[in-house]
């Protein structure tokens, strides 16, 4: 899954920087049709979680952000510690470029997202986004090894802050953004009911107490 996933990015990066002529790119979405037919010859449904994923852990296969499997992940390499604080660590390239040469937005916004989830998650305190503030302070470029860092904040019942940095591996000094977020933990009916179409239980993201 992980070798699939590295060469499906390769195709991804090439598919965004390609300037070959109108009949190659014709004979690529040929040969990428061909090539979905036959991963589609057995497939997952929609809501169906993948048999190596872990939902009580919360570790994704297929994640957008760290999936080591997903075509559409930078892919970030995160972890984490049970005192509740996350690091993560990535090279964003062409794929997810917002503004020329610089990181899309949504993209810092998702990857810092991740990290506060996580920090929170590793002390035991799952949830979903409620609010995610983000301070862009300066432009992160495509290409640059990036550092992630955050830490759990403050816990009130099923409601656990958390804060993030973002920083150039190489000046650590410079904050280039930040987050704070906000995550609530379902209600064990809830996500009973959320992802009942999993046929799973699901405690990564329930209150566990
Ligand atoms: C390891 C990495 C894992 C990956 C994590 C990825 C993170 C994600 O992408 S999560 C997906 C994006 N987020 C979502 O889909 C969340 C969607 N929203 C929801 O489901 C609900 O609004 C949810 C769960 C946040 C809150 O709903 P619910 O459990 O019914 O909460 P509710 O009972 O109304 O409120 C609980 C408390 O939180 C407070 N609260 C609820 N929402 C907010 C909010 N947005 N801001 C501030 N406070 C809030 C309420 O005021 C209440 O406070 P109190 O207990 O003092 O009265």
């Amino acid at each position: 899954m992980g070798e699939l996933g590295d060469a499906l990015r390769e195709l991804v990066d090439a598919a965004v920087r390609t300037e070959v002529p109108e009949a190659e790119l014709e004979a690529a979405a040929v040969l990428a049709r061909e090539l979905a037919a036959r991963l589609r010859a057995s497939a997952r449904g929609l809501h169906e979680i993948a048999r190596v994923d872990d939902p009580e852990t919360g570790e994704r296969w297929y994640s957008p952000v760290y999936g080591p499997g997903s075509p559409v992940a930078p892919p970030l390499v995160a972890s984490d510690t049970p005192d509740g604080r996350a690091t993560g660590r990535v090279t964003v390239g062409k794929p997810h470029e917002g503004p020329p040469g610089l990181v899309h937005g949504g993209v810092v916004a998702t990857l810092l997202d991740h990290v506060l989830a996580r920090a929170l998650r590793a002390a035991g305190r799952g949830g979903l986004t409620a609010t995610l503030t983000v301070r862009y302070r300066r432009p992160v470029h495509l290409g640059v090894p990036l550092l992630l860092t955050a830490e759990m904040g403050e816990t009130d019942g099923r409601r656990t802050t958390a804060h993030a940095r973002l920083v150039a591996e190489d000046s650590p000094e410079v904050v280039l953004a930040e987050a704070e977020g906000l995550f609530i933990a379902l209600r064990a009916e809830r996500a009973a009911d959320v992802f009942s179409a999993t046929g799973r239980t699901v405690g990564a993201w329930t209150s566990r107490s």
